[in-house]
């Protein structure tokens, strides 16, 4: 049997006629089968035109074409038998090109796997270094902030203790200035009384003088009696011897009389000089009285001592009234001086022995202090007299150096002569230094006190920047003015800010004073606590998740805060965020591309409502049985960032946009009037802005999101007069603060479990507190005595928060799990996903 030989496979060659269309039929099928991929095997060509096997008429086999041509005619059972095995020789090998196919496919899985996996592993490592270098970054930087801290400390130690030096330092001046004055006043009081004595003395001089005077004026008196009697006796006589005796007995008698007139005369004389003398001495007292010291020029007190104690002597001498009474006054003072020791070695001995027994009270310690000071100036008194009378007695004057001569000097040229011009001067002279020296030491502790106060400051802040690192919470308190309601009442003020960072409330125990990051005073404006929130919107940015909620009771002015005044004249933290967010994205518009969504919710009755559906169009849905609404649910992600299933959320691209948004919302939000309030909330408000950031470097995306929280207020029924409705609200209101009060409480004592779930508000917070979030509470005050149970309630749960860590972290994704994130996303929202997606 012939065989055609056509690649690998062997035909046999058939002749039969009847065969001829069944083969002709398989022959094309087999062609067919074959395709055009059979053409080459073996390196022979198998020409359609040429080559084609043909099968002859007589049923031969035989080559076609040329005479040169083979026809070979094949066996048809051959051709069948060749053309079933080629069949399955080739279903074979196309089984064994799919096993290939499979295995390739596997392999390209398996690869492609490796590939994203290795490259997986390049970018976690890639991060992981990033990570590190961060770290070592931030430890660098905590150590240079705590050397930064240490240094201020010790530079604020230091301060504070040069601050305390230098008022110890002025307090001790100022004790010595009062001593010395006080001293000094002592001896001029004691030299005046040293002065009043001797002209005591002096008026008892004068009065025995004028005495003595008057005994005289009566002495010449007598005598001029004496000489008139004299001299009638005298005429008398003249006149009987004109008549009967001769000149001899005349002149003899005219002698006799003579002699006692002579003496009489020279007495007389005698007691004029004597009267003139006393007279002097008179008038120069009356003199010295109404001029005691000479004004101009004035007498040192080197000089003036020694001779007022000389005249004193001498007065003492002279007088024995006076030196009787000098010598009683010695003896007097002696036994004063005595007394005063004893009584001050007593007291010494005494406090002693106290100081030993116990410990004294600041107020025993003044009282013993003042008795102390007493006892040594009535000592010093004495003393001072006892040398005083002693110089008097002995007419010598006591011995002085040159500096207390010339503060003694100094102090009679001040303080002696007040009338003087002089003294006047010097009063005046010595006030205004004094009063320089006071404003020059006001001014030097007013640079204290700033140094001290910026200082402070500054420490404080390094301390939150520090407190911030550590994840703690941040708490403002803002105290709000007096409202009409309460100043009717007549509610005194009982907060008040101390300093940027501490309040005190004067509680019915007594002062209680709360420390914050902030305080904002009644008088701080929208703007002002705005600068210290806008930092958080940075953090918004770069993929943080931050919360700012108000807290206080109802009224307090939370809604002022977060919202701002209804015709939006002060808008709040919430619109200023807006602004901020945007204003921010445009300044890095160029490295970044940014999508910002926002979803509104409110939390009323215990019930989250969708606040970008109306309140209406939710009812009106349910009336034409449109199905119910979409229940809202609060979900935690992976990371635990709370997310609102269910709502819906909205992008914007504009601060206007958002804000639009935002208005649509407050539209139909629950508010209504109490007595506390006539724009009262009866919901808790939580706006949920997210911004999603792609660096168009490297295409890693930031997803941050900005919770803003208006709680509404805690409040008693009593107050607020609630009823029905409103009763039921309060009731929520409250339930919802207190499972929050619980969560704060768990969270700052540390607690292992912490009651998220009690509530849907607790729920909704759940990543703000203790968390993942970067979380801002403001705690709003009343300033009133009306509210002071309620603000001292705040300030306690505020104190509690700030004790509360988060644990923020940024959302950062690379390019290629941002990717795959999408495609996650818009397989599961039904989309279909393009292989240039993957
Ligand atoms: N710092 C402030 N400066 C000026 N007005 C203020 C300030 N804080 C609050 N108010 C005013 O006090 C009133 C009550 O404030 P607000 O409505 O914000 O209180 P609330 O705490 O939100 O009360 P509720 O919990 O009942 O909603 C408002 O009229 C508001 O304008």
């Amino acid at each position: 049997m012939d065989f055609l030989h056509t690649g690998p496979f062997s035909f046999p060659v058939q002749d039969t006629y009847h065969h001829k269309n069944q083969w002709t039929k398989r022959w094309a099928a087999f062609r067919r089968w074959i395709g055009p991929g059979w053409r080459k095997r073996n390196g022979q060509e198998v020409n359609q035109g040429s080559s084609e096997l043909q099968l002859g008429v007589s049923g031969d086999v035989r080559e076609a074409g040329s005479s040169q041509e083979l026809k070979i005619y094949i066996p048809f059972e051959s051709a069948e038998l060749c053309v079933t095995q080629i069949a399955e020789d080739m279903k074979a090998m196309k089984k064994r090109h799919l096993q290939t196919v499979q295995e390739l496919e596997e392999n390209f899985h398996i690869t492609a796997r490796e590939a994203q996996e290795w490259i997986m592993q390049k970018v976690r490592s890639h991060y992981q270094n990033k990570l590190n270098t961060l770290r070592t970054f931030l430890d660098l930087y905590q150590d240079t902030v705590e050397k930064k801290k240490a240094d201020w400390e010790k530079k604020v130690a230091e301060l504070t203790a040069q601050n305390k030096q230098l008022l110890e330092e002025q307090s001790a001046e100022r004790r010595r200035w009062k001593e010395e004055t006080l001293q000094w006043q002592k001896e001029k009081s004691k030299m005046l009384d040293l002065f009043s004595s001797r002209l005591d003395v002096l008026h008892c001089h004068q009065a025995s003088t004028l005495q003595e005077l008057q005994m005289a004026r009566q002495e010449i008196g007598q005598v001029q009696e004496i000489l008139t009697v004299s001299s009638s006796q005298e005429q008398q006589e003249a006149a009987e011897e004109e008549e009967g005796s001769d000149n001899k007995e005349q002149t003899v008698a005219c002698s006799v009389s003579d002699q006692p007139l002579e003496g009489a005369n020279a007495r007389l004389e005698g007691l004029k000089e004597s009267l003139y003398q006393k007279e002097r001495e008179i008038s120069e007292l009356l003199e010295a009285e109404r001029s005691p010291i000479p004004p101009v020029p004035q007498p040192h007190c080197s000089i003036l001592l020694p001779t007022v104690i000389t005249k004193a002597h001498e007065i003492c001498s002279a007088v024995a009234e006076s030196r009787a009474l000098l010598n009683q006054m010695i003896e007097d003072n002696q036994v004063a001086l005595a007394e005063a020791r004893d009584k001050l070695r007593l007291h010494l001995q005494s406090t002693k022995d106290e100081s030993n027994d116990k410990e004294k009270t600041p107020n025993q310690e003044g009282s013993d202090e003042s008795s102390l000071s007493f006892l040594q100036e009535t000592l010093r008194e004495h003393e001072v007299c006892q040398i005083a009378l002693d110089c008097i007695k002995s007419g010598e004057s006591p011995v002085m150096n040159d500096y207390e001569m010339s503060e003694m000097e100094d102090i009679l040229r001040q303080e002696t002569l007040p009338t003087t011009q002089r003294s006047v001067k010097g009063v005046g002279q010595q006030l205004l230094l004094l009063q320089d020296q006071l404003k020059r030491e006001k001014e030097e502790r007013k640079k204290i006190i700033e140094n001290y106060t910026s200082e402070r400051a500054m420490r404080k802040k390094y301390y939150n920047m520090v407190e911030e690192m550590k994840g703690k919470i941040r708490v403002f308190c803002r105290i709000r003015p007096v409202n009409r309601s309460e100043a009717t009442q007549g509610g005194a003020v009982v907060v008040e800010k101390l300093d940027d960072y501490s309040i005190t409330v004067e509680a019915a125990r007594g002062p209680r004073e709360f420390q914050f990051d902030k305080v904002f005073s009644a008088r701080a404006s929208q703007e002002e606590l705005f600068q210290d929130v806008n930092r958080l919107m940075q953090s918004v940015i770069d993929g943080y998740n931050v919360c700012i909620f108000a807290y206080g009771q109802t009224g307090s002015g939370k809604t002022f805060t977060m919202v701002g005044d209804k015709d939006q004249k002060n808008p709040g933290i919430m619109p200023r965020s807006f602004n901020a967010i945007f204003d921010i994205m445009r300044e890095n518009s160029s490295k970044f591309d940014f999508k910002v969504s926002a979803y509104m919710l409110e939390l009323y009755n215990d019930r989250l409502q969708d606040l970008f559906v109306s309140q209406a169009g939710e009812a009106h849905s349910q009336t034409q049985s449109h199905g119910p609404t979409k229940r809202v649910e609060i979900k935690r992600n992976r990371k635990g960032v709370v997310f609102a299933q269910g709502a819906e959320t909205k992008e914007a691209s504009s601060a206007q946009e958002l804000y639009a948004l935002f208005q649509q919302a407050c539209a139909n939000r629950h508010i209504s009037a109490t007595r506390m309030n006539v724009e009262s909330s009866r919901s808790h408000l939580i706006v949920g802005i997210m911004v999603e950031s792609r660096n168009l470097t490297n295409g890693s995306v930031n997803t941050g999101k900005l919770s803003l929280v208006d709680l509404a207020g805690s409040e008693r029924a009593a107050k607020t007069g609630a009823k029905d409705h409103q009763l039921k609200e309060a009731n929520s209101i409250n339930k919802s603060l207190s499972a929050l009060g619980d969560v704060i409480s768990a969270l700052s004592a540390e607690l292992p479990h912490v009651p998220y779930r009690n509530s849907k508000l607790t729920q909704v917070m759940q990543d703000s507190l203790g968390g993942n979030a970067k979380t801002l509470m403001i705690v709003n005050i009343s300033p009133s005595e009306y509210n002071i149970d309620e603000t001292l309630t705040s300030l306690i749960y505020a104190t509690r928060v700030k004790a509360i860590t988060n644990n923020a972290q940024r959302n950062v994704d690379s390019k290629e799990i941002a990717q795959l994130k999408e495609v996650i996303m818009k397989l599961k929202s039904g989309q279909t996903v393009e292989e240039m997606d993957v």
